[in-house]
């Protein structure tokens, strides 16, 4: 059976000649139906450009990316909208609110960009569900962070897309706030069956997924089932050691295994969601 996201064989260079950079190297995988990854690995491993080439912001080099069901290559501008506006959700870092709108408004702009006609009770029950029914007619500049972020999530559930792609959603919310949308995140795979692939360097974020890939030079080095915050954090101490055999010349570290050193990862992966500034959990 198809999965609703499946890779195969997808690699992705920018730019050309001495200057190219493979930031994908033949990555094969299916995100299940129902399931919640979490995609880790160290500072320019690949992980966004994985999540752009699944959701189709961007076009591997080679290799076949299924959405859906569909096969992303060759499909201009337009059907690739199409697809992603039927069947896709994003919830990122910057959580893309339009400020003019309120809440409700901006959970069902898909919708209505789609042209479809929301079904009032369902828009109801998710801004209900994420705990903004008080806050529905606000301007996102009214709402904290961790707010914002439960619209974004609201706007996933609302079009009741089979696929949400998170690029660190909790990368701006404070610890608290962190943890209810993940909860969130991971009701929508296991309550609303959506696939939700999100992409963290978090090791508590990612413990609330269901399996976690690990990206190293564009590669995926490893997958580990029901992990938890220490065996993660654990596996990329891990994946830090060795520089990898897919370096320019053989015994001098790639740019990734040398942003995957013990120093840059401790300055690249944060091991806990950063506090809130001033109490309320407004994020900066
Ligand atoms: N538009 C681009 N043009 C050229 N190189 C790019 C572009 N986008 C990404 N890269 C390069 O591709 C590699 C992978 O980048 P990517 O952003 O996918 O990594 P990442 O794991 O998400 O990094 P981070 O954790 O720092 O966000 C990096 O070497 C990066 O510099």
């Amino acid at each position: 059976m198809t999965a609703p996201v499946q890779l195969t064989d997808v690699r992705k260079v920018y730019g050309t000649g001495a200057g190219a950079v493979t930031a994908l190297d033949g990555v094969s995988h299916r995100f299940a139906e129902a399931s919640f990854t979490a995609v880790m690995g160290p500072s320019g491993s690949g992980k966004s450009t994985l999540l752009h080439c699944a959701a189709g912001l961007d076009e591997p080099s080679t290799g076949e990316v299924l959405l859906a069901g569909t096969p992303l290559r060759g499909l201009g501008e337009t059907a690739l909208t199409e697809l992603r506006r039927r069947h896709v959700a994003f919830v990122f870092q910057a959580f893309n609110l339009m400020p003019a709108l309120t809440v409700r408004q901006n959970v069902v702009l898909p919708l209505t960009l789609a042209g479809q006609t929301p079904d009032q009770a369902w828009v109801a029950e998710v801004i209900r569900r994420v705990g903004l029914d008080e806050r529905s007619g606000h301007r996102p500049g009214g709402l904290s962070g961790g707010q914002q972020q439960r619209v974004a999530i609201a706007r996933a559930l609302a079009v009741r897309a089979a696929i949400t792609f998170a690029d660190e959603p909790t990368g701006a919310l404070d610890t608290q706030t962190a943890l209810e949308v993940l909860t969130l995140l991971r009701d929508q795979s296991r309550i609303a069956g959506q696939t939700v692939v999100m992409v963290t360097h978090d090791p508590v974020a990612a413990s609330y997924a269901d399996r976690v890939v690990f990206l190293v030079d564009g590669r995926i080095v490893s997958e580990r089932p029901t992990p938890t915050a220490d065996r993660i954090a654990s596996e990329l101490a891990l994946l830090s050691r060795p520089a990898r055999s897919s370096s320019p010349a053989a015994g001098a570290p790639s740019p990734a295994a040398r942003a995957a050193s013990p120093e840059a990862l401790r300055r690249s992966f944060r091991f806990s969601v950063p506090p809130a500034t001033d109490g309320t959990g407004a994020a900066r």
